[in-house]
């Protein structure tokens, strides 16, 4: 398994959903829950719970289990949330557009400062008051704001090209959405979303599961 640090993506890939239901639970005005509890709403096993959170130290107390909003901050701050993230984004079609309508991803501080565009008929154009530019005004554009993420909603023939681009201006981290994998140097992170993988896995199972119930 791939480690990030001293710790496994699997874990990695863990925390935003134990985060997700302390939201929840703080949402819902509940101040304490046991790892038990926690197994009950996330679905992976307490000790799975309490090994995941040892690697940060572990949080709980014995016999009175998780203060709901400590661990919720904690989980926060090893997730980097804390720090605020300038974001600009590659590509203002459909689903650029759609990112950049998404204000959640504002209120958990990934700042949206820029929109970049190449076909002229989006220039001049806002989302949620952000403007949408030509592409070309990027590099101008990063002189003036340090970005920290960049996310690529662009066609893939212009993924790698966009992304050596961002990493020569000094991106350390790209969101991709395009179906492509992208090369990066040492030191430069990638979080690649691909849909349709994720699609094609949920066939997969809708397979299984129905060839499942067939031999009851
Ligand atoms: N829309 C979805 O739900 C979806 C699902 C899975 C994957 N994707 C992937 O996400 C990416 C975007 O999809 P979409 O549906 O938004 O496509 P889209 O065609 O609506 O938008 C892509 C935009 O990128 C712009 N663009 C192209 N080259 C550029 C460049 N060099 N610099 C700046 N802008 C450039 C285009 O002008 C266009 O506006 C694609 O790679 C697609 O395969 C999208």
């Amino acid at each position: 398994m791939a480690k990030h640090g001293k710790v496994s993506m699997a874990v990695v890939r863990r925390l935003p959903k134990y985060h997700r239901y302390l939201g929840e639970l703080m949402e819902n005005d509940i101040k304490r829950i046991s790892s038990y509890e926690l197994s009950k709403l996330t679905g992976f096993t307490a000790s799975q719970i309490r090994q995941d959170f040892n690697n940060f130290g572990g949080f709980g107390q014995q016999g009175y289990g998780y203060n709901v909003e400590e661990l919720y901050n904690q989980l926060g701050n090893i997730l980097g949330l804390d720090k605020g993230y300038n974001t600009i984004i590659i590509g203002a079609g459909n689903l650029g557009q759609a990112i950049a309508n998404y204000r959640n991803f504002d209120n958990r501080g990934f700042r949206l400062i820029g929109i970049f565009e190449k076909n002229p008929r989006y220039m001049g154009l806002k989302i949620r008051d952000i403007p949408i530019m030509d592409i070309d005004e990027l590099e101008g554009f990063s002189k003036d704001h340090k970005v920290d993420i960049a996310v690529i909603t662009t066609p893939k023939e212009a993924a790698q090209e966009i992304a050596d681009r961002v990493i020569a201006l000094g991106v350390e981290a790209i969101w991709n959405f395009a179906p492509v994998d992208i090369k990066v140097p040492e030191g430069i992170v990638v979080e690649n979303v691909h849909l349709s993988e994720s699609l094609l896995a949920l066939s997969f199972l809708i397979k299984e599961s129905k060839r499942e119930s067939e031999n009851v």
